[in-house]
């Protein structure tokens, strides 16, 4: 790229904003970004109005260092704990009543009802007691160590350990042919955990070696980018946002993404705004910012962040937005603040998209790919 026009082409503004000390954070690059046009829909020859705030550059001896995510790999370990501590009671009350001596009438419905608190949902619980009495009359062992096997057999069945829970997060090839970053959707209702959920997410993408942008499309709420900046600067991430509070959310995923392009990062991850009260105008958001996506490449993501702890309203707004977004996976957030962990599988029915990850606490990295044994494991111990 020519820096010349780089900088004549976007160093104004950024001066403009410098001077206004906007944000108070320095821009470590002088080619970035945007312009100051006021476009509805972008287009890729035309500048928008976001801007992109890049982390702050480490100084020492006064600036914060980045941090380090923890390593991925075992954090599902610490949903038993995290179960524990919410009292769960799914799992030691399944294990209580099999393995008592007869099982009568009330105890299978004592069972049936343990499910359906627990947010299995209907049609799973009623195959569940059914697989489970026929396997207790057929095997006619109240052992606990075999009850408790049949029992996570069972259950895992029901998860299912086969569907592919993968992150499509490996750069793409565009319709020319040139490389571009995978780019992964987050959408939800406010107040699930989405923004947070992005930054999680970005720690983990980081920890596994890959280079990330932000796109910061709530532009309903402004402290969604600030939240969404902040989570980024941790890691050395840089945001891309809208340069005022309402900006055109279509217009800030298509800037976020073509940083990720020009910077060839591996992932672009963009936040969205969630509002159920206008199904009309969320549908034409969403729509609007996949078509624009969708321009030079397919989007390789759209995940849909739920809150654990909402039960059956949870499963409404998933199906709200898997009709409007084309969901492909979901992540389950505050799994530890709930004893519905039955939740994943009455999702995974309804929507026929995997639960993917899963939010095991208000720490930065209690992020979690979602692994159904460690899954069934926690719900039996906890
Ligand atoms: N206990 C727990 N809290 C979580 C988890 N994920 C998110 N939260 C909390 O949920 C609250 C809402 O999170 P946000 O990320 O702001 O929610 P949002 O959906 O992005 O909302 P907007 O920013 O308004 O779009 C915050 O207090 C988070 O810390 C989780 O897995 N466990």
């Amino acid at each position: 790229m020519n820096e010349l026009s780089d900088l004549l082409l976007v160093g104004l503004p950024a001066l403009l904003l410098a001077g206004l000390g906007y944000l108070g954070v320095r821009s470590r690059r002088s080619r970035r970004p945007g312009g100051t046009q006021e476009p509805t829909l972008p287009d890729p020859s035309t500048p928008t109005p976001t801007q992109t705030v890049e982390p702050e550059a480490p100084r020492a001896p006064e600036a914060p260092s980045l941090e380090s995510p923890e390593p991925v790999a075992g954090r599902m370990a610490r949903l038993r704990e995290r179960l524990a501590r919410s009292g769960s009671p799914l799992g030691s009350r399944l294990l209580t009543v099999l393995s008592r001596d007869h099982l009568s009438e009330d105890d299978w419905d004592e069972i049936e009802e343990t499910l359906l608190l627990a947010d299995v949902g209907a049609g799973p619980t009623g195959e569940l007691v059914d697989q489970l009495r026929e396997r207790v009359r057929v095997l006619g062992v109240r052992e606990p160590g075999a009850v408790r096997d049949l029992l996570r057999s069972q259950l895992l069945a029901l998860v299912d350990p086969t569907l592919d829970r993968s992150l499509s997060t490996t750069p793409v090839t565009d319709a020319e042919g040139a490389p571009h970053p995978a780019v992964v959707l987050v959408v939800g209702v406010n107040g699930t955990g989405k923004t947070t959920t992005v930054g999680k997410l970005a720690r983990v993408l980081v920890a596994e070696g890959s280079s990330v942008v932000l796109g910061a499309a709530d532009t309903f709420r402004a402290a969604a980018a600030d939240q969404l900046q902040t989570w980024g600067a941790r890691v050395g991430v840089p945001t891309v946002r809208a340069e005022r509070d309402g900006g055109d959310p279509a217009a800030v995923a298509f800037d976020a993404v073509r940083r990720g392009r020009e910077d060839a990062v591996d992932v672009v991850l963009v936040d969205t705004a969630g509002r159920l009260q206008n199904k009309a105008g969320l549908m034409d958001e969403l729509g609007k910012i996949t078509r624009v996506l969708s321009r030079s490449a397919p989007v390789s993501e759209v995940l849909l962040v739920l809150d654990a702890t909402t039960g059956q309203n949870g499963l409404n707004q998933a199906r709200v937005f898997a009709e409007v977004a084309g969901v492909t996976g979901i992540v389950l957030t505050k799994l530890d603040g709930t004893a519905k962990g039955g939740i994943v599988v009455a999702v995974q029915r309804e929507l026929g998209v995997p639960v993917k990850l899963v939010g095991l606490g208000e720490g930065p990295d209690d992020l979690a790919p979602f692994e159904p044994e460690a899954f069934v494991d926690g719900l039996l111990e906890a």
